[in-house]
């Protein structure tokens, strides 16, 4: 292989990869419209396999490092070569990203009676994807921005992402630093965020916001890879291992042989085992690989008293369609999920 096609097949990969997130995204407007369901339509496309069933999760829009810079990276080289045509065509990508996070901002404020001034939204999860402390081009930091800019106090609380890295994000995405000092909390768990809040805002997919009942043992033995990161421990146990420790296999097999022993097998819900506000969370937990017998997360929200706590008329809009609706709604809450018509019979303008 050349040197150019080298440096082409990176870039070429990611910009395959964000296009066909950008596909469904663009596809989760007209679904929102028309009542079909975008996980369906992502489903039956998926099952032809000349596309397979990767990458085509709808969400608030592709963060991290990686895509919206090396997309930018095929917009610069095509204008550099005197190809505008091709630059055009790569750069609509990054717009309908820019356009998923604010389509995305514009339904939290139209089905919140079209303003935010003085309310409170509750956003869950600032990572661009789960299990990273990274939060590089997070739609978060998009989304609350906006939020901000329309006179929201806004709540955040994410299992990882470090405080200090969010405020300097931020910053660096707002000039206006009286607003963050004075209607940005940054807290150390979903619970204080949530409380008095008019809306919850789920961002990133972490497996500790989900309220889905969870699938048999047969069935988490599906990925071991996938579930094994999923896993999140108690510092507060007895199975707790310090972060930083390097494990090799084997003694990654005795903590498993260990939970095994224990069964710690249930979640537990509804008792954060962090409380504090100051400090990224970094430190406090550990992800560590387990044998797919011991692939439930420990650790989930408990959304009834998140209900509790917040203002009526409670809102819930799911950005990553991780969350059992139906369960939510049962519980009062007003539902809008990100590739689907409103579930909020209430208010049909969302
Ligand atoms: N990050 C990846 O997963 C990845 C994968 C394949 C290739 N690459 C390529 O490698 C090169 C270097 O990327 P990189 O990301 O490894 O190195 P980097 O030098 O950009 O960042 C180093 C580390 O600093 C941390 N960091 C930096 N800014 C942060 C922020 N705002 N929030 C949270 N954490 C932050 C991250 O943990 C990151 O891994 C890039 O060209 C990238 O395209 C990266
Ligand atoms: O179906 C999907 C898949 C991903 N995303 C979002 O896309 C972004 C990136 O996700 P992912 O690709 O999983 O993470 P990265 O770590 O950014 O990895 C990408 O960027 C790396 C750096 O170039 C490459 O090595 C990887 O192959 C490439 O997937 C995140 O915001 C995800 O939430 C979606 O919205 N829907």
């Amino acid at each position: 292989m050349n040197l150019w096609s080298s440096e082409l097949a990176k870039l070429a990969a990611n910009a395959m990869l964000v296009q066909r997130i950008s596909n469904v995204n663009a596809l989760s407007a007209i679904c929102e419209k028309t009542g079909a369901s975008v996980d369906e339509v992502a489903y039956a496309c998926g099952l032809d396999h000349r596309i397979g069933k990767g990458m085509l999760k709808a969400g608030p829009g592709f963060g991290g490092s990686c895509f919206r810079k090396d997309i930018l990276s095929l917009v610069y080289l095509s204008e550099t070569l005197g190809l505008p045509e091709v630059a055009n065509y790569w750069r609509g990508v990054v717009d309908i990203n820019e356009y998923q996070k604010d389509r995305f901002t514009k339904r939290v404020i139209s089905c919140l009676f079209n303003t935010l001034t003085n309310k409170k939204i509750a956003v869950l999860g600032f990572t661009f994807k789960k299990n990273t402390a990274d939060i590089r081009e997070s739609p978060a930091i998009t989304m609350v921005t906006n939020f901000l800019s329309e006179g929201a106090q806004v709540a955040v609380y994410d299992p990882r992402a470090r405080k200090q890295q969010i405020l300097v994000d931020l910053h660096q995405a707002r000039d206006d630093t009286v607003a963050l000092e004075n209607n940005l909390m940054i807290c150390g768990d979903a619970y204080r965020a949530c409380d008095g809040a008019d809306a919850v805002v789920v961002l990133t997919e972490w497996d500790e916001f989900s309220n889905v009942d969870l699938p048999t043992p047969e069935v988490q033995t599906a990925d071991p890879v996938a579930l094994r990161r999923s896993t999140v421990l108690d510092p507060n146990a007895n199975n707790f291992v310090p972060e930083g420790t390097k494990h090799k296999e084997e003694e990654l097999c005795a903590v498993s042989a260990f939970l095994s022993a224990l069964k710690v097998r249930n979640v537990k819900v509804g008792s954060p085992h962090i409380t504090s506000d100051e400090e990224g969370l970094e430190g406090s937990r550990v992800r560590v690989p387990v044998t797919p017998a011991q692939t439930v997360p420990q650790w989930r929200i408990d959304w009834v008293r998140i209900a509790r706590g917040m203002r009526k008329p409670m809102f819930v809009f799911d950005g990553r369609n991780i969350l059992d609706h139906g369960k939510l709604q049962r519980l009062g809450f007003r539902v809008e999920v990100i590739g689907k018509a409103s579930l909020t019979e209430a208010n049909v303008q969302c």
